[in-house]
């Protein structure tokens, strides 16, 4: 018989999911997906943080203070065929944004590898490793990529200072 084999694409096992603000994370994201040939996932809010730059530092504040995690968007689909996760996050408020923590919250990562890549603007990891240990418990959680990169307040400061004299 002319057996009729469905050729499937061999499954990642890899997977890069990340969430990013003003991009630099994301293009971190790209970079790793195309060296190791992995599944990209954009973790987003179900609700879009505000355009503006002070709003939404303003919000994500009350979010790390008040312990929130926001809804997001949609989640993985079949997040055990994955063995590596790496998770990508800037740094909000000396810490991992809220949706990092929802991220963590609702895929079970336990068993699985987690490399962590984070992006700054010039004050370090704060308690970013404490929230990916107490939040990915039974992951094995590998020493975090990090650099500094620009920072979108930098930005804002210089325009509105070129508008304000125009
Ligand atoms: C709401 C908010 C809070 C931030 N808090 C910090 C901080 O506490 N420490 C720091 O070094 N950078 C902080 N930054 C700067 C970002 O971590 C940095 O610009 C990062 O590279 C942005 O990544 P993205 O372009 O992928 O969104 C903050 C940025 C935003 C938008």
């Amino acid at each position: 018989a002319c057996g009729q084999v469905a050729r499937q694409e061999p499954e990642r096992s890899r997977l890069v999911a990340y969430f990013s603000r003003s991009g630099n994370t994301r293009v971190i994201a790209g970079l790793i997906q195309r060296s190791v040939d992995a599944d990209l996932f954009e973790i987003q809010p179900a609700s879009a943080y505000p355009a503006d730059y002070l709003a939404t530092v303003e919000q994500a504040r009350q979010e790390r203070d008040s312990g929130f995690e926001p809804p997001l968007a949609s989640g993985v689909a079949g997040i055990a065929k994955y063995d590596t996760i790496y998770l990508g996050f800037p740094i909000w408020g000396t810490t991992t944004p809220p949706v990092i923590r929802s991220f963590l919250r609702q895929h079970d990562l336990s068993g699985k590898t987690l490399v962590p890549f984070v992006t700054h603007g010039g004050y370090g990891l704060g308690n970013a490793r404490e929230i990916l240990a107490s939040h990915a418990p039974g992951a094995r959680i590998e020493p975090p990529f990090s650099m500094e990169a620009d920072q979108e307040r930098r930005t804002m400061d210089a325009v509105n200072a070129w508008l304000g004299s125009s």
